[in-house]
């Protein structure tokens, strides 16, 4: 039976109202305002008279000249990622070091070891305990490492690789002792803990670290600071996150955003209310000002999670029902944890099924991809690229490193985000533009380049699958985002 949940009834018509989408005129008035505070000059989102809102030009590009760049909303790294790359928790961008990357993730790797064999992991806690009594490593980056429990739960590909590297080196690569040829040549920030004390988040700055606070990890923390009602139930959102899908922990992120933006309204409105010594200060009607700290979410494309994610090649249609009644039964009991840690009675809306239902739907139908290149292949590339006598000598220090690593070692910082300019352009088969990171592109935004000369007016689109792919099959997987495609491309070849 369909588990009901309660705030879904109580809250019928407040839920309905976070959910409607917005007017044309005020998906016009927000984006216009975005699109000039960001200073994105060549674009303009208006409806698109067919479905929905799209984004058009409003100048005119060259064959890869940059379109726009999108900031997240929200974001965050794939939990099996957080194995191979260090990057900042609020712009994505690679953080430490080289030799900190690579230190960071060979010791992992041994951990991943541990992970599949349970006497093992005695042996790596006795391990871990030993390294921090070794002369050698002056523990600077204990806390990078001990959220391993946390890490235990993300199975990456790499972390399974069963290999050994001489400790005291991974361990003089992490604290500097040792540091790589020509390394210096690819420096990057050094890591900023998270001020509420999580030992989880860490950034390439201090601006970044308090953004991210005031966005939304002072609620989604697990430190001492932490501003959640209950860090242990916290802690059992995450795990249960972790070790199911972790698009609820974007989720989360979404609904603690909204919650923060809230709060931050609605004591604007109580100033603002003593100022003018007006009597019923906390008679706000607090909806009105919810439907405003939602309205960044409210703007993205919806439907429930359960309705439209694309059914798997291993369920047979005869049991979709049944799987779709799983899906949202998994839903309900990560939300149950989330209301656990992080309820606000006064943002009650947030916590219905419908909305949590809802929010990472958005997710499944933007599919926006949060990729960062990494510092690492760059490196291993140089050192390649040097001229033979260099390149020996180099690689006499390198090599081994590499070899360890595997052919994993290029990976690239991967999450999911919500851009939300990118999150308004359609689809066509005949894309005229792409997301795609330059060289310089070494952070977690999303970069639209166009693919071949774009007039002022026309609109931009992109491709959601591979273009290349025969007709049915594209047809095949766009019908997962609900449509079918009347491109030029789609129609010629129907014909
Ligand atoms: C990422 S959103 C794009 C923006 C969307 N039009 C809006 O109003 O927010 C994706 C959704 O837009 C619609 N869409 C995008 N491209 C389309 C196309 N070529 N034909 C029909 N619908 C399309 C589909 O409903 C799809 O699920």
């Amino acid at each position: 039976m369909e588990t009901i949940c309660p705030i879904d009834t109580a809250l019928a018509s407040e839920i309905s109202h976070l959910l409607t989408s917005p007017s044309p005129l005020q998906v016009q008035e927000y984006f216009d305002n975005l699109i000039s505070t960001r200073k994105c000059h060549g674009i303009k989102v208006k409806p698109n008279g067919e479905f929905g809102k799209g984004v058009y030009a409003d100048l005119d590009f060259k064959k890869g000249e940059l379109v726009f760049k999108d900031q997240l909303l929200v974001g965050a790294q794939h939990c099996s990622n957080k194995i191979d790359c260090l990057v900042c928790s609020f712009c994505f961008c690679f953080i430490g070091s080289i030799e900190l990357q690579i230190g960071r993730r060979l010791y992992l790797q041994g951990l991943g070891v541990s992970m599949n064999h349970e006497s093992d992991m005695e042996t790596f806690k006795h391990i871990s305990k030993d390294c921090s009594k070794t002369d050698s490593y002056d523990g600077e980056y204990d806390s990078l490492l001990e959220n391993h429990d946390n890490l235990e739960n993300c199975a990456s590909s790499s972390s399974k690789q069963i290999f050994t590297f001489p400790k005291d080196v991974v361990e003089s690569l992490m604290n500097g002792e040792l540091i790589l040829p020509y390394s210096k040549q690819f420096s990057l920030p050094p890591p900023v803990p998270c001020a509420g004390g999580c030992g989880e988040a860490y950034y390439c700055s201090k601006s970044c670290a308090e953004a991210d606070w005031e966005l939304s990890h002072s609620l989604l923390c697990i430190g001492e600071r932490s501003k959640s009602s209950c860090r242990e139930a916290l802690i059992k959102f995450m795990q249960h996150a972790n070790e199911t899908n972790d698009i609820f922990l974007v989720a989360a992120k979404v609904i603690s955003s909204t919650i923060l933006r809230y709060r931050k309204l609605k004591a604007t409105h109580l100033k603002e209310d003593n100022k003018c010594a007006k009597p019923n200060v906390s008679d706000h009607s607090d909806i009105s000002l919810l439907l405003e700290a939602w309205k960044p979410v409210s703007m993205g494309h919806k439907r429930r999670w359960w309705d439209c994610i694309a059914l798997p090649d291993d369920v047979d249609s005869s049991d979709e029902s049944a799987f779709r009644m799983q899906i949202r039964e998994l839903a309900f009991t990560s939300l149950q944890l989330l209301k656990a840690a992080i309820f606000d009675k006064e943002c009650e809306p947030l916590f219905s099924l419908e909305t949590y239902g809802h929010i990472i739907g958005m997710f499944e139908l933007n599919n926006l991809d949060l990729v960062v290149a990494s510092p690492v292949e760059d490196y291993f590339l140089y050192i390649d690229d040097l001229p033979y006598t260099e390149k020996q000598e180099a690689e006499q220090v390198t090599q081994p490193f590499l070899d360890a690593l595997g052919d994993d070692y290029s990976v690239c910082c991967q999450g999911t985000g919500f851009f939300p300019l990118q999150s308004c352009m359609n689809h066509s088969c005949c894309p005229n533009a792409k997301a795609f990171k330059r060289e310089e592109d070494r952070d977690g935004q999303a970069t639209l380049i166009a693919l071949g000369p774009i007039s002022k007016g026309e609109e931009v689109t992109i491709s959601y699958v591979d273009e290349d792919l025969p007709l049915e099959e594209r047809q095949a997987l766009l019908a997962d985002y609900g449509f079918k495609c009347k491109c030029p491309k789609c129609l010629q070849e129907e014909t």
